[in-house]
């Protein structure tokens, strides 16, 4: 069974599961790049648009064995009964802002995946899914080996959830109206 490690974009997945794949042997399974490959990203769309009952066909026919699966879709794409551990990588949306801006995107796509990280979307939907093999971790003010010995350990012990609640973070400073007005 597969190792997951999800999170919305910029949160850091790339970064860390290209260490830990290293570490661990693993080969990694982009869920994006086998959705470009099959042509299911329309152009100039939101990749939230793709059919998801697509990829996840195709999907069952790559995961017949011992995986490290990155992805934001991952919780809309996989079963419980595939994976082994789902780690939610979640980040500052104060930080994801500042990714977002170097990546160029609008200011509906920051407001958009920012909303996304601070109700805590991709979160909820795996823990529905994947329920108790659910954890998630906070990627905030660490350097990337933190993270990555974050993430092994969980990985090797295989719990300690860590409770994140940005909406708590963004009402005490008063930004509600910073990420989620018009
Ligand atoms: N611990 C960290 N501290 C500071 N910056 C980090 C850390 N981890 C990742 N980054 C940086 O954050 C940015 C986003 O990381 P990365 O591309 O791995 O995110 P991602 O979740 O895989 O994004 P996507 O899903 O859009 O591909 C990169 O510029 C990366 O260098």
């Amino acid at each position: 069974m597969s190792i997951v490690i999800t999170g919305n974009p910029g949160v850091g997945k790339h970064t860390v599961a290209e260490k830990i794949a290293h570490r661990l042997g693993l080969p990694i399974i982009d869920i994006n790049k086998i959705a470009k490959e099959s042509g299911l990203f329309e152009e100039n769309k939101d990749v939230n648009d793709i059919d998801t009952e697509k990829l996840k066909k195709i999907l069952v026919g790559k995961i017949s064995d011992n995986f490290l699966i990155v992805g934001h879709l991952a919780p809309y794409v996989l079963d419980k009964s595939q994976v082994k551990i789902v780690i939610v990588l979640r980040r500052s949306p104060y930080d994801l802002i500042t990714v977002y801006k170097n990546r160029k995107y609008s200011d509906k796509k920051i407001k958009d995946n920012t909303g996304s990280e601070i109700l805590g979307i991709i979160a909820h939907d795996a823990i529905n899914r994947f329920e108790e093999k659910t954890v998630q971790i906070d990627m905030t003010g660490k350097t990337i080996e933190e993270n990555e010995e974050n993430v092994i350990s969980i990985i090797s012990t295989n719990k300690r959830n860590e409770n994140v609640d940005w909406l708590d973070l963004v009402t005490k400073n008063n930004d509600l109206q910073k990420f989620f007005s018009d």
